[in-house]
């Protein structure tokens, strides 16, 4: 990457940026707080890996607001495609009024020219948009947005930065902010305890941080659409963003150990945990009647619980067609026990399920995971297999052939 696209265009200098008056800080004053009025937000929804962003944009398309709000999505170039199909886009796509998805990069460094495009086209359309929401990967810095947002000449005017929107996971917080910290058997008190702590860390590192609790983004809209938390009022709290993000390099601001990768089957895949498995018999093509004759149990190198179906009585020759086993189990292999010694920050992605026409989605963080049906397959979708990871050591064979026993 080029220096010069690590440096935000600026329209003024940042020395100049210290002035606390708003007049000086855009060097035009009246333009733009007339402009405000015409204007289109923007809201940036940022947050950690999995801390919730897709679910508070799933929570906004979905309340009644009666706003037409686009979406800008930014992805890494191996979850092109995951992150739409797991958020709830409305019968035909109604709820969301315009889709542009940013991928093959990080808004905050690789694709920042991308994003002003996308914005100008948004704003360019015939029909007025309400509201854009910006969603970053979980990797993102918003500094460098936020300049993108309050200072380029291009934007200036067309849109404004409403609010930046943290999504913070009260679980995972302290994890990642100290890793190594084990709050999973954490008694409650000691847990309200430890929430009252996070709040006083949230609030060292931004004092000016309004905290929302909530339960799966649940949250009162009007607290967070339309508060125009950047307003002339309120400059100085940028003013901290953006000399903030002239010291950062965006070089430095990603981990390079942390590695994104995607694995795809075509093949529907059985989600049943181990106890459940079900074994194919070969046996059953020579089958001469189709009564069910038992279940037993069988010992390979787990316990496993087979149905015999159709076979004949005396058959006792055994041979096993298929030994299948599920997504769940596959996952809890790798989340929890850890066999293959991956180090996965994050997995997301979409099912296609054996005896199923729903799309499943399957999420997980860190070692908590869960695969629910999500909605229908549309008819000119591929139905595929698509899971992203993210984090360490990642092992793209191993993640691939051991999956292959799901399907
Ligand atoms: N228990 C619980 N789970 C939640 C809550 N909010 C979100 N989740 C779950 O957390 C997982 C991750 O949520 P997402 O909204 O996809 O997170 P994200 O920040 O978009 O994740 P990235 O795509 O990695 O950036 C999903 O399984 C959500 O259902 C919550 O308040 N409580």
């Amino acid at each position: 990457m080029e220096d010069d696209d690590e440096i935000p265009p600026l329209a003024v200098e940042v020395d100049r940026i210290s002035e606390p008056n708003a007049s000086e800080f855009t060097g035009k004053p009246e333009n733009r707080r007339s402009a405000d009025e015409d204007s289109v937000g923007v809201t940036v929804i940022t947050g950690y890996l999995g801390a919730g962003k897709s679910t508070l944009v799933n929570f906004i398309l979905n309340s009644q607001h009666g706003k037409k709000i686009a979406v800008i999505l930014n992805e890494f170039g191996e979850e092109i495609g995951v992150e739409r199909a797991m958020i709830n886009e409305g019968d035909g796509g109604t709820l969301v009024e315009e889709w542009v998805e940013l991928a093959n990069g990080c808004i905050c460094c690789t694709v920042k020219h991308s994003l002003v495009q996308a914005l100008e086209q948004l704003v360019q359309r015939k029909e007025r948009l309400d509201h854009i929401l910006l969603e970053t990967t979980g990797l993102a810095n918003p500094a460098p947005l936020a300049s993108v947002l309050w200072l380029d000449d291009q934007l200036e005017a067309s849109v404004k930065l409403d609010c930046i929107i943290t999504v913070v996971d009260a679980k995972n917080l302290r994890h990642q902010l100290y890793e190594h910290h084990d709050s999973s058997s954490f008694p409650e008190a000691y847990l309200q305890i430890a929430f009252a702590e996070l709040e006083k860390e949230i609030h060292n590192i931004n004092s000016l941080a309004t905290i929302i609790h909530s339960v799966r983004c649940q949250v009162d809209l009007s607290k967070i659409l339309d508060c125009r938390a950047y307003d002339a009022m309120h400059t100085s709290h940028l003013e901290a963003l953006l000399k903030e993000s002239q010291s950062l390099s965006t070089k430095d601001s990603h981990e390079s150990s942390v590695r994104t990768l995607c694995i795809y089957n075509q093949e529907k895949v059985n989600l049943q945990k181990q106890g459940e498995l079900q074994i194919q018999l070969n046996s059953t093509k020579s089958c001469l009647n189709s009564q069910l004759y038992g279940i037993g149990y069988l010992f390979l190198d787990c316990l496993a619980l087979f149905t015999m179906q159709h076979c004949q009585p005396y058959d006792h020759l055994i041979t096993w067609d298929k030994l299948q086993i599920g997504v769940h189990s596959w996952l809890e292999d790798i989340l929890w026990e850890k066999k293959h010694s991956m180090d996965i920050y994050r997995c997301k992605g979409v099912l296609s399920v054996q005896n199923s026409d729903e799309l499943h989605t399957i999420q997980a963080v860190r070692e908590i995971y869960e695969i629910v049906p999500a909605r229908r397959w549309q008819q000119e979708e591929n139905q595929v297999n698509k899971i992203v990871f993210i984090g360490r050591n990642l092992d793209e064979d191993i993640l691939r052939n051991s999956f292959r026993a799901c399907v």
